[in-house]
């Protein structure tokens, strides 16, 4: 007979639980209000179930009078170390062919993101090498990317496609997402984004029609046959890119089909997408570098999630969000890496790092935005982002003092994280 309990981590002399109440995001204020078990000498405890749910978080002391060892498959000593939630990553382009190293360096010599996209290149560029990519191809490298997220500490990612652009390619690219996601070892939120950019010899409205009268109802019977399963609903709404009529029509059908609505908002120019997508009670709206003060007030109104996403900003050297505004204005903030061939960031402890430092936010706040509102972001916060009994055993072990080590040494990831840990089972062990 099988053991009811997969694993037990025990003695970590810091876990850090976000919640304890089951809350689905944190707000405000609340934001820097973390709940974190620490100060115990015989450390603490997190037992995973055998269907890879949490069953207790306690003192080791309680945990080991309380449970017989011999009912646990596998046990880890995590002295000297502290427990974080895996991380979610809410915004991230991990399928694609062709790498765009050579625009790097054509915008650090001063071009700007959409000199490229008009001549052809970015979103463009990848789009002509990823529909020349065969499936077995891309999913190699998407396998890999994964890979490099968990090793970084991400067991939740939102996927995209997007470099489609049209209906073969777009399916194309989902069942390559869809096969990663049936493989586990990461969780992962499927968004369609068939309107990334306007295909090459179309006006944005043909494009804008053949998304929702060709390529959604082909999604809504793949999904309905059991072939696919797709969670969200993205847009690029941007100036030269689809408007905001455009943007609202292609979000409102995917809410029709059941997607949640979570896309690409206010970046480069300021049209009002903010509320936009709060009429259309958005799950989330991405990027908002340029989002007005009625923007924030009717995101904060609606609950819709602003995923920001440092690295953007970062690379292309734009003005961040202002994200202090937000969280004083009580909107739900997350993070996203917004790994892309633009904005080549696999890692969320660096995407932390940076918010803090670009973004103003403190330590707890970044954590909340990349555990518990990310989650949220991705309507999946009643079973993620914090470490909570009934929540899946995704987690984090951190060889350091304190749990904010990882967002304070950038770059020293690798080295601090020792183990990551995808329902129940060890996804990524450094040695
Ligand atoms: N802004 C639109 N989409 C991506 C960039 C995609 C690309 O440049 O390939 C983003 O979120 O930054
Ligand atoms: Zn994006």
């Amino acid at each position: 007979m099988s053991r009811p309990y997969k694993l037990l981590v025990e003695r970590a002399h810091q876990i850090v639980q976000i919640s304890n109440t089951r809350q689905r995001f944190l707000k405000g204020k609340e934001m820097n209000d973390l709940v974190v078990l620490q100060g115990d000498k015989g450390g603490y405890s997190i037992l995973v179930n055998r269907d890879g749910f949490i069953a207790d978080v306690d003192t080791s002391e309680v945990i080991s009078a309380k449970y017989d060892i011999c009912d646990v498959d596998v046990v880890i000593d995590a002295t000297g170390q502290c427990i974080l939630p895996g991380f979610v990553d809410a915004h991230t382009h991990p399928v694609w062919a062709g790498d765009r190293v050579y625009e790097f360096a054509m915008k650090l010599a001063g071009a700007t993101y959409m000199d490229i996209h008009k001549m052809g290149g970015g979103i463009h560029f990848t789009a002509s090498q990823t529909r020349q990519a065969d499936k077995e191809g891309l999913f190699a490298s998407l396998r890999d990317r994964l890979a490099q997220m968990v090793q970084s500490g991400t067991t939740l990612v939102e996927c995209k496609s997007g470099y489609g652009l049209d209906l073969e390619n777009e399916v194309k690219m989902l069942k390559v997402i869809e096969r990663a996601r049936k493989e586990g070892g990461v969780d992962i939120s499927i968004t369609y984004c068939g309107a990334h950019a306007v295909p090459a010899g179309q006006t944005a409205q043909e494009a804008t029609d053949d998304v929702i009268r060709n390529q959604i109802p082909h999604i809504r019977r793949l999904m309905e046959a059991g072939e696919l399963q797709v969670d969200n609903i993205d847009v690029f709404c941007e100036l030269g890119v689809f408007d905001l009529n455009q943007s609202r029509d292609i979000l409102k059908a995917g809410k029709d089909i059941g997607l949640q609505i979570n896309f690409h908002g206010e970046e480069l120019h300021r049209l009002n997408s903010a509320e936009m997508g709060a009429e259309l009670q958005a799950h989330a709206i991405s990027h908002l570098e340029e989002i007005s003060e009625s923007g924030i007030e009717a995101m904060a109104s609606s609950g819709s999630v602003a995923v920001v996403l440092p690295t953007t900003a970062y690379t292309l050297r734009l003005k961040p969000p202002p994200v202090r505004a937000m969280i004083d204005s009580g909107v739900t903030v997350a993070l996203g890496s917004d790994y892309n061939p633009n904005a080549h960031c696999l890692a969320m402890p660096l995407v932390m790092n940076l918010a803090c430092v670009t973004m103003k936010m403190s330590m707890p706040e970044a954590l909340v935005a990349a555990t518990l509102n990310a989650a949220h972001a991705l309507g999946k916060s009643e079973s993620h982002g914090s470490l909570e009994v009934g929540k899946v055993g995704n987690m984090v072990l951190v060889t350091a003092p304190s749990w904010e080590h990882l967002i304070y040494q950038m770059g020293s990831h690798n080295n601090l994280i020792r183990r990551v840990i995808w329902r129940g089972q060890t996804v990524y062990h450094k040695h």
